[in-house]
């Protein structure tokens, strides 16, 4: 038995076209790959010595002749190519009915009423935009106006932006508030309201901070997290993770200002005493770069990661397990601005492990949360799916 188990999720780092990935209008994606050929060559040593370009080659980085992890790529047996969808998979959960998305036409007008009727504010934007474009285009009016602008994209999102220094960020928050309350009802239920706050004053200028703040839905039955709680195990968030899951089955929750600092929390908690599961979300590939569509940027989070996985592994004791995985893809290369259907890779890693090697493609991302539950003897909650892979881990 593993005493501590760490799932770090490279957000939306995806590994190549689910069978059904053309339904979601994704053709020939491939997150890891793309971004391997944009880049010629990548600086990931230690990715590379566990497996990563043994489960998908790349140019510019050699297989490995013996891999330390267990590797494989997982299927996402889900509908849908969102976060809340891929982390909530991991831990048990088939979601069969997507989120309700506005992507087309933004938020009914009697939604967006009601918003301006309880917050005081006039609602600009109200439609599918890329964050920081449409800072740019309405940010300066609604720091003189004193608006809001309500955005949405093809994830099942309402994204509030605020200005840090002019609305300040309690009452931006007020607003995400109001605005989750107001999407309670079943016909305006989004899987998550955002909380975008920002800086600067004028166009061209705009930052956006690192006080983002979802507010999700809570997971719709129990999933593994609460399991491992209600048996007294630690389960620790580092980064989103408490947030997609709104706190359910977590114990702990400490949030990243950067990827980088949330694998320096990751660290810091494999140097400190726990038993259970630390569960921690790096949210640059996606937020950064992914949407951003710049390859570039994301090959080289890719190495920053790295550098900081290396630290990761030479404080793993013996009974730790590592596993790295991805919610979803986000190929830089691709049209639009949106997550791709991919599978995402798996790699499991202890350093009690006689040695790595490849395991059969998986068909859902469950089997992750099944092999801790497995590992910890705890039970599966009631309808939750997955099977444990445990005995191929050792
Ligand atoms: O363009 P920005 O504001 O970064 O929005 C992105 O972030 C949202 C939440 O992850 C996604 O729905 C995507 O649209
Ligand atoms: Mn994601
Ligand atoms: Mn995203």
């Amino acid at each position: 038995m593993y005493q501590r188990i760490f799932v770090i999720v490279l957000d939306s780092l995806g590994v190549g076209a689910m069978p059904d990935s053309k339904e979601y209008g994704d053709i020939g994606v491939d997150t890891f790959g793309h971004i391997g050929e944009k880049m010629g060559t990548m600086q990931i040593p230690n990715l590379q010595k566990l497996g990563m370009a043994n489960l998908h080659s790349i140019p510019g980085v050699e297989p490995v002749k013996q891999p330390l992890g267990v590797y494989t790529k997982l299927r996402e047996r889900s509908l849908g190519k969102d976060t809340m969808t891929g982390h909530w998979e991991m831990m048990g959960l088939y979601i069969t009915k997507p989120f309700i998305t506005f992507t087309e036409n933004g938020f009914p007008d009697e939604l967006i009423k009601e918003l301006e009727k309880e917050t005081g504010r006039k609602v600009i934007g109200n439609k599918s935009a890329s964050g920081t474009v449409i800072l740019d285009e309405l940010g300066e009016e609604e720091i003189q106006k004193g608006h809001l602008i309500v955005y949405t994209s093809a994830d099942s999102v309402m994204q509030i932006c605020g200005n840090e220094e002019t609305m300040g960020l309690e009452n931006l928050y007020h607003y995400c508030e109001i605005a989750r309350k107001l999407t309670m009802k079943d016909e305006w239920k989004v899987g998550r309201v955002i909380a975008r706050p920002y800086v600067g004053k004028k166009k061209g200028e705009f930052v956006r901070t690192s006080n983002r703040h979802d507010y999700a839905l809570k997971p719709f039955s129990k999933t593994v997290l609460n399991a491992l709680k209600e048996e007294k195990y630690d389960v620790i968030s580092v980064g989103k993770i408490y947030d997609i899951f709104d706190g359910e089955g977590l114990t702990e929750s400490n949030k990243s200002k950067s990827s980088v600092h949330g694998m320096e929390q990751t660290i810091e908690k494999a140097r400190s005493d726990f038993k259970g599961l630390c569960y921690t979300n790096l949210v640059d590939f996606d937020a950064l770069w992914g949407h951003r569509r710049n390859p570039i940027g994301y090959g080289q989070e890719i190495e920053r990661f790295d550098k900081k996985l290396g630290e990761l592994l030479e404080v793993l004791k013996n009974d730790d397990l590592l596993i790295i995985t991805a919610d979803h893809g986000n190929d830089p290369t691709y049209t639009g601005t949106d997550h791709t259907r991919e599978k995402v890779p798996f790699i499991a890693y202890s350093p009690s492990m006689k040695q790595g090697k490849p395991i059969e493609e998986q068909d859902t991302f469950a089997v992750i949360g099944a092999t801790i539950a497995k590992n910890f003897n705890v039970p599966m909650p009631e309808g939750t799916i997955g099977h444990s892979i445990l005995e191929e881990l050792s």
